[in-house]
């Protein structure tokens, strides 16, 4: 019988017998509880898909435009922190795998690799995710070098004020790695006694600026020209907000269910906010994303993309850049196979009409 994984949940497997404890726990791990964290998947599975028959599906296309950039399919690379604790090449190994796969990679502020090293590594579109510091300073510094170095995008994340309680991470008293794009910029004194906890957690309620609110985003535009997304949108009233701030795209995200358990799953969260923003901006959506019929499931609900978080690190941690090439190449074959299957040739023939979300069931059997 073969090892290699036939589907991206089994690179989770290779990827916990690859890594030490500590890091493995900290990838895979959520919020308190981690409800959350079981509802990103599990609100996927309560969606079905409503097939049509009988359409031409012997060309599928499953290339889209995302802020006016070409992508061979809606999946692209969440920001993730430290990649080399998976991997010793970390995100160039990442960025390398997303140019194969023609997909856009979102770097993490809090990445192993500096940006300019990840730039000057690969042709993948990059856009960069930006965390506010209590120093501005270092944060404007950090958008400029990222517009200098190709980044197309600015992706600002709104749901880290301060660290989510991951319960792994205070026992195993996690580390904070070292993050290459602060080198020279930011030391932050965090206690490195032994019984102090999430060193990480230290590290950002620290470092990070929880004043920051929406007024902040108009200071973000003054200091670049490349458009914004925010990330950690949940609501329909935040959504409302952010397409009035001029926002140019929305991330439905609970951050992978890491910062607010008893957040809503994604997937739960995404029809409210498409009807909020009524098309005036791209809506993008992470959290759960396993499967090709999940992403289907997703645009069938208005998203123009999705974004795949821990996936990517488990292919890294398994098998470095081919990992991740495979990670992304399951994805894309899955929603291929989705799209054949259910006759939808192209991204933008997914509608509403092809998914039903269980209220209709419930209402089915409460009739039965
Ligand atoms: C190990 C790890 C590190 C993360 N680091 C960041 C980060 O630096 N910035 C950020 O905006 N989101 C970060 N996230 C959240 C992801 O961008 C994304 O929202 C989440 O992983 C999506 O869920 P999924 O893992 O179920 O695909 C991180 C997630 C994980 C698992
Ligand atoms: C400064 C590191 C933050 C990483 C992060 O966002 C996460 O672990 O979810």
């Amino acid at each position: 019988m073969s090892t290699e994984p036939v589907n991206v949940d089994e690179f989770e497997e290779l990827a916990r017998q690859a890594l030490p404890r500590m890091y493995y726990d900290y990838i895979a791990g959520g919020a308190e509880d981690q409800h959350t964290l079981r509802q990103n998947i599990q609100a996927f599975c309560r969606i079905t898909i409503q097939p049509r028959i009988l359409v031409d599906v012997s060309k599928i296309d499953m290339s889209t435009t995302i802020l006016g950039y070409r992508i061979s399919a809606p999946i692209m690379v969440a920001p993730t922190g430290s990649h080399k604790l998976a991997y010793h090449e970390g995100e160039l190994a990442t960025a390398r795998a997303a140019a194969a796969a023609k997909t856009i990679m979102v770097l993490s502020l809090a990445s192993s690799y500096s940006m300019e090293e990840v730039a000057s590594s690969c042709n993948a579109i990059r856009f960069f995710q930006l965390y506010v510091f209590k120093r501005r300073d270092v944060s404007t510094l950090l958008v400029q070098r990222a517009e200098r170095f190709g980044y197309k995008a600015i992706v600002l994340t709104a749901d880290t004020p301060r660290l989510g309680r991951r319960e792994a991470d205070i026992k195993n008293k996690m580390i904070a790695p070292p993050q290459k794009n602060l080198e020279g910029l930011l030391s932050v004194k965090v206690e490195v006694e032994s019984d102090q906890g999430s060193l990480l957690e230290s590290f950002v309620n620290e470092a990070f600026d929880p004043s920051l609110c929406w007024k902040d985003v108009a200071w973000l535009k003054s200091i670049t020209s490349l458009p914004i997304l925010i990330k950690g949108i949940l609501t329909h009233e935040d959504a409302i907000k952010a397409v009035e701030v001029g926002v140019d795209g929305i991330i439905v995200s609970n951050h992978g269910a890491r910062q607010l358990d008893f957040s809503p799953a994604t997937v739960s969260a995404l029809e409210e906010i498409v009807h909020a923003v009524k098309g005036k901006v791209p809506v993008l959506l992470d959290g759960g994303v396993r499967r090709g019929t999940d992403i289907f499931k997703a645009l069938a609900l208005g998203a123009q993309a999705v974004l795949v978080g821990r996936p990517i690190i488990y292919g890294l941690a398994a098998k470095g850049e081919r990992g991740v090439r495979t990670v992304l190449e399951m994805l894309k074959n899955e929603l291929e196979i989705s799209m054949t299957l259910s006759g939808c040739p192209c991204i933008k023939d997914i509608t509403r009409s092809h998914v039903r979300t269980n209220t209709h069931y419930d209402k089915l059997h409460s009739m039965l």
